[in-house]
């Protein structure tokens, strides 16, 4: 036998190969190979068996690697596969040998409390300028996020943007009524939310509604949330893949481009345009809330007080992007397991139905019905279009924390949160499974948009910065639905695996559908 100076191993990948040298580099190169991977091994057993997180039940698979919850991010599944987790393991797991999810009232309000030391976990990479939803500096992100707030407050939106919501919630219905009438009296609701989501957010930042309801096309798409979510899913599960996708693949296929160059879509400088453009007009009724944020944005004495005269222009058009990328296909998916939800109870409908019969159709009358908003609520509680994960990590605290006074977590581990999970925690909700929307008429129940228990905003400093918009969308276009369309049913092909909610950065019905039968009279 041929026996070498160097390994065992050096031995048999060269018999293997067939190439029987005794290069020194070679040989070098084999040692170097085998010290890595055993480094690497000794240390995945450690951290898989000794660091403190091998207390945290789980998956064996779990302590050891991420790539069984990888697959199930690349396959849209993860809020299925960790609630499957969840309901089998407790309410925290161990998914993988560095991440942990919890869906436990307190280790959540830990997480995400304002002043908390976890930090937004960000996978954009750094040669993209940051937006408020991206930004990991909690300082940056306070200044960020203090300067939109007064865009953002009830009150404001109520005069800037209700009437957009108002005139753009009444063409969805014409839409609609139109589509039914081709098809049979049956329509893809669906299909309408999320353009009517789409257009109020055009308006809000670029200054261009109703284009999209009007040639009922699905999206201007500058942003491609779908596949960004692929990209960062693919560069988690294998970054030799990744970046054979990014650099070799994605020269020859539009597609692989698509998902595997996803990033560059959120690079701004095309857009710089567009914004630059909005910042000129100065017409009233061209400019948008985020037009006059975007002028004030130059001279804003609340940067200055940081050191910063304004923001850059790549920084609005990233902020502009993040606003459409955060804020339009929630609104559209909230809406339609909200009709999907009413619309399986008709004694609801009935009462939604003549709560609205007679009411202004202003955001604050409409507040005022206890119907409506108790079965919007207990929509977001079940099915809310962004209650997928929210990651978060701990680098500061040297030793780890104690994470709701049950677990240590050591330093630099990922926690994740979905309000998916804590809304069908047992410990959280009774009967947490079952659409009630009684239980938000009870008194002793607090109506507060972000509770310990209760997140479809999430919570704390990083908690979504348009809740109100957003609730003012879905109660405006829900009372037009009801009003215009009463009597609707939902057709055969709404089943509930057709609403099974998949995971694509925002949360979907897998047939990217709900059929609506409207009734003969509409
Ligand atoms: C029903 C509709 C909506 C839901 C369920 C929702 C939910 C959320 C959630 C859960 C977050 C936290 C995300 C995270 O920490 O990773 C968030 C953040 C955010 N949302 Fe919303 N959102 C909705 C509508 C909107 C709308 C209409 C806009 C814009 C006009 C918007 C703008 C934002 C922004 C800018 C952030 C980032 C906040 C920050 O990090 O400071 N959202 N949203």
């Amino acid at each position: 036998m041929a026996t070498s100076n160097t390994s065992f191993l050096g031995y048999l990948i060269r018999e293997a190969s067939g190439r029987m040298t005794d290069s020194p580099v070679f040989n070098t190169a084999i040692i170097l190979f085998i010290i890595y991977l055993s480094y690497n091994i000794v240390n995945r057993l450690r951290i898989a068996y000794f660091s403190p997180l091998s207390r945290i039940p789980g998956p064996w698979h779990g302590h050891l690697t991420g790539l069984v919850l990888r697959y199930h991010i690349l396959n849209g599944n993860r809020v299925n596969y960790v609630q499957s987790l969840h309901e089998k393991y407790g309410p925290f797991v161990r998914v993988s040998h560095n991440e942990v999810v919890t869906c436990d009232a307190a280790a959540t309000k830990d997480i995400h409390a304002v002043g908390t030391t976890w930090r937004k976990w960000s996978h954009i990479p750094d040669d993209i300028t940051p937006n408020i939803f991206s930004i990991v500096d909690p300082k940056q992100h306070s200044i960020r996020q203090r300067f939109y707030k007064k865009f953002f407050q009830q009150t404001t939106l109520r005069k800037t943007m209700e009437p957009a919501v108002l005139t753009t919630a009444k063409m969805a219905i014409q839409g609609m009524k139109k589509d039914a009438a081709a098809a049979g009296n049956v329509v893809n609701v669906h299909e309408w939310f999320m353009l009517f989501g789409n257009d109020i957010m055009s308006l809000l930042t670029f200054g261009e509604g109703f284009g999209l309801m009007e040639k009922g096309e699905r999206v201007v798409s500058v942003v491609t949330p779908v596949e960004l979510h692929k990209m960062i899913a693919w560069s988690e599960l294998s970054i030799p893949i990744f970046l054979i996708g990014r650099f070799v693949l994605s020269h020859f296929s539009e597609r692989m481009k698509a998902v595997f160059r996803a990033d560059v879509a959120l690079n701004p400088t095309e857009d710089k345009a567009i914004a630059q453009l909005r910042m000129d007009r100065t017409d009233e009724e061209g400019r948008t809330v985020f037009a006059r944020a975007i002028e004030d944005a130059k001279e804003d004495e609340m940067l200055k007080g940081h050191g910063k005269t304004r923001l850059t222009d790549d920084e609005i058009a990233a902020d502009a992007l993040g606003f459409q990328l955060a804020g339009a296909e929630p609104v559209g998916v909230s809406l339609t397991y909200l009709i999907w939800c009413i619309l399986q109870h008709p004694d609801v409908q009935k009462q939604v139905e003549m709560e609205v019969a007679d009411v202004e159709l202003s955001d604050a009358a409409l507040e005022n019905l206890p119907i409506l908003n108790s079965t919007i609520l207990e929509s977001l509680r079940l099915w809310g279009g962004n209650a997928t994960a929210m990651r978060r990590r701990e680098d500061i605290t040297d030793g780890g924390v104690l994470l709701a006074g049950l677990y240590l977590i050591p330093k630099g581990t990922v926690v994740s949160t979905q309000a998916y999970s804590l809304h069908r925690n047992p410990d959280n909700w009774k009967d947490p499974f079952r659409w009630d929307h009684k239980r938000w008429l009870d008194p002793a129940q607090s109506h507060s948009i972000s509770t310990d228990r209760f997140q479809p905003f999430s919570a704390g400093s990083r908690m979504c910065a348009a809740y109100h918009l957003a609730l003012m969308e879905i109660r405006v276009m829900a009372a037009v639905f009801f009003k215009s369309l009463p009597g609707a049913r939902l057709a055969p092909s709404v089943t509930p695996e057709s609403m099974v909610m998949v995971d694509r950065f925002n949360l979907f019905p897998k047939h990217d559908s709900c059929e609506v039968i409207l009734s003969t009279g509409n």
